[in-house]
């Protein structure tokens, strides 16, 4: 039996057992060769180590066991393994200290846990799992000798099966919850068949089959995924996040839980989102799926439903508001920064708008932050608009908009259009705003309005009469563009559609609501409706219709397209802060993937099937303003930041264990 005292060995403050004699026990030939020990965040974690936020990187990597140098590293042939500095090639990026990515197919790397996993341990952590497909000589080297059926299978026949045993599944639910669980099981195959298989599968992991599950979250709860911060942490929440296993984390998707897709509020059941969100981050925009971090913040729901629910997850109170609530927030924000440090993404998702606006504002100039409802869907939106254009003709700023819903999403996008006219016309913003007209539950947005509204509807208070429907307002604004963000669907109506198309040759139509369910009309409807004419897009995705013996296929305007490859951009540049500038880069990027093919096409979005190319000329896109405008700390910058930012993405290949 050998236990280790950590303190003695590390010199650190703590004194702590770490506990390793299980394993140690059974299994004596290896502890002289391969006993290792990172005082790692694991470490941490799992022995309520908790660092003073003082130790240096190398004290991370420091080593007990003979045979060190033997294990001190994954490298490759040929280099040091002495070498501890963090890898340089993407410092402040998508960092792969250990290699891994890097290594080829055929070259060696360690699978890292606490210890060097093996055995029973290794077949259950996912991060390094590969079920069947480790080889004889893996079995051999790890202990899994009788652990495994016989058979070994390639990565890709793992593939094939799973994909076949989801596509068995008739209720949409069930493929997530498959899903789901690939995820915990094997994280390198859950990634496969998500990159490989994106458009079949985004729809499960994502919108809509998400908010459903999610929705169920009380009665589906298997395993805990991302952090929970709720109110009994206050005062802790530096402790909470150090419990979290990873300590590299470059993304943070947060929520509070409120306004999850146009389904409401799901209180702690939120969690769904920040969790999908995060897989996209990995398959879409290639950060590695250790640098990601989904938080919830639970303060509370007003839901109903939930409160009396026996099985719901979260606190059972009311929503805390005012000083209760940003007290909460102001404490994560100040914790993320002294854990992870300065160029850590937080990115804001679902929060309902009389905070998501307030909290933008706030972080804004102290932290690396961005809205996703507010700026990433204004990114994509732009971009539809902008690659429209040549469908619809004209020039962005000889359109006029109309939108329905002027919440995160709808004042965003129309502040991103107008910013972007202002630099077309050189005219003043304010001009440009006067193009863009917004509906709410009261009705058209107008002067008369101005006193009682909510400040981000001020800057769209036109003087008009008052116009109480979405209809009227159609029929006196004749808008060429009608973008729906209200979250309520079948607010697009036959009368509607048809007032577009007796006012536009081919009007462009976007129904952003999530999930499918609030979409505020269906594909068929708009081409019926239209009789073929209108350019639709929409939020969560339609399969393809046909009309009068013609298919038409619709896009998806989803901020999906944008946030990956933003925040890679923002990672592998070192950026410090978001600047609206980079929304436009990447609205630019996103718009000029959009092929002649896919324009015949009807279409405005590239196909999610290229999203890891578009995702890294987003990435660039917005890393070379990053360093225009001088918010970039990763120098030199890189010549091609394409190549670059390809070179940075996390793939999900098995890699081979020594
Ligand atoms: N496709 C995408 O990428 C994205 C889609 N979305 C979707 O957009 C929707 C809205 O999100 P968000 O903007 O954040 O939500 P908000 O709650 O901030 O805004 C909703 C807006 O819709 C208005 N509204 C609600 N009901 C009606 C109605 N019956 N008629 C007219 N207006 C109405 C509200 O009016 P009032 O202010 O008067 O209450 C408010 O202005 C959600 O379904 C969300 O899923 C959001 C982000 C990205
Ligand atoms: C897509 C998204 O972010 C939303 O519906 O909220
Ligand atoms: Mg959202």
């Amino acid at each position: 039996m050998i236990s280790l005292n950590i303190a003695n060995l590390m010199g650190h403050r703590c004194s702590k057992n770490l506990g390793i004699s299980s394993w140690c026990d059974g299994d004596k030939r290896k502890i002289s060769e391969k006993v290792v020990l990172r005082v790692n965040s694991k470490v941490r974690q799992h022995n309520n180590i908790h660092n003073t936020g003082k130790e240096e990187e190398g004290e991370e990597k420091k080593v007990i066991g003979r045979k060190m140098e033997s294990v001190l590293k994954p490298l490759r042939d040929g280099e040091s393994v002495l070498d501890l500095s963090p890898r340089s090639t993407v410092s402040g990026g998508v960092e792969d200290v250990y290699g891994e990515d890097r290594a080829t197919e055929d070259q060696l790397v360690t699978p890292w846990t606490i210890s060097v996993a093996s055995g029973w341990s290794l077949l259950r952590d996912p991060q390094y799992n590969k079920g069947l497909a480790f080889s004889e000589k893996e079995r051999d080297a790890h202990y899994l000798r009788g652990l495994l059926p016989p058979t070994v299978l390639t990565q890709l026949l793992q593939e094939k099966k799973l994909m076949h045993n989801i596509r068995q599944y008739k209720v949409p639910l069930q493929k997530y919850v498959a899903m789901m669980e690939l995820q915990e099981r094997n994280e390198r195959l859950f990634y496969k068949l998500l990159i490989d298989n994106v458009e079949e599968l985004l729809p499960v992991v994502y919108t809509p089959i998400v908010g459903e599950a999610w929705q169920k979250y009380g009665s589906i709860f298997r395993r805990p995924q991302g952090l929970y911060i709720s109110l009994k942490e206050k005062g802790k929440v530096l402790e909470v996040l150090k419990n979290w296993p990873e300590r590299n984390i470059q993304v943070i998707v947060v929520t509070d839980g409120e306004r999850i897709l146009g389904l409401g509020d799901l209180g702690c059941q939120g969690m769904g989102i920040p969790v999908g969100k995060l897989a996209l981050y990995t398959a879409l925009g290639g950060v590695r799926p250790s640098a990601c971090l989904p938080v919830t913040i639970d303060v509370g729901t007003n839901n109903e439903t939930l409160l009396k629910d026996e099985f719901y997850i979260g606190l059972r109170q009311k929503r805390a508001t005012g000083q209760e609530y940003y007290d909460l927030l102001d404490e994560f924000m100040t914790a993320v920064k002294k854990n992870y440090g300065e160029k850590v993404l937080v990115q804001f998702e679902d929060f309902a708008n009389h905070n998501a606006f307030e909290l933008l504002a706030k972080y804004g100039t102290t932290h690396l932050v961005f809205n996703d409802d507010i700026q990433g869907t204004a990114s994509v939106v732009l971009a539809g608009v902008v690659a429209a254009l040549k469908l619809i003709g004209g020039t962005l700023p000889e359109h006029k908009f109309l939108f329905l819903g002027a919440g995160e999403a709808g004042t965003g996008i129309a502040e991103l259009i107008a910013l972007e006219m202002s630099k077309q016309t050189k005219a003043p913003i304010e001009e440009s705003r006067k193009k863009i007209w917004l509906v709410d539950s009261k009705g058209l947005i107008v002067s008369s309005r101005k006193n009682s509204l909510q400040h981000f509807k001020k800057p769209w208070a036109h003087e008009h009469e008052p116009v109480n429907s979405l209809l009227e307002a159609v029929k006196v604004i004749k808008p060429t563009v009608l973008i729906g963000s209200s979250g309520v669907g079948k607010t697009f109506t036959k009368e509607v559609v048809e007032a577009m198309t007796s006012n536009n040759d081919k009007p462009l139509i976007l129904a952003l609501s999530n999930p499918t369910s609030q979409s505020e009309c269906t594909a068929e409807e708009a081409y019926q409706w239209s009789e073929g004419r209108a350019i639709f897009a929409s939020g969560s995705p339609f399969d393809p219709v046909e009309y009068k013996g013609k298919v038409y296929a619709s896009g998806q305007a989803n901020n999906a397209y944008i946030f990956p490859g933003f925040g890679l951009g923002l990672v592998i540049s070192g950026a410090i802060r978001v600047h609206d500038d980079m929304l436009l880069a990447a609205s630019e990027a996103l718009a000029t993937q959009v092929s002649e093919e896919n324009y015949k096409n009807g279409l405005i979005y590239p196909p999610f099937s290229n999203i890891r190319k578009i995702s890294a000329n987003i990435a660039a896109n917005v890393a070379a303003k990053a360093y225009e405008l001088g918010l970039a700390t990763r120098l030199p910058r890189p010549q091609d930041l394409v190549k670059y930012a390809e070179s940075c993405m996390y793939t999900p290949v098995y890699r081979n264990y020594r």
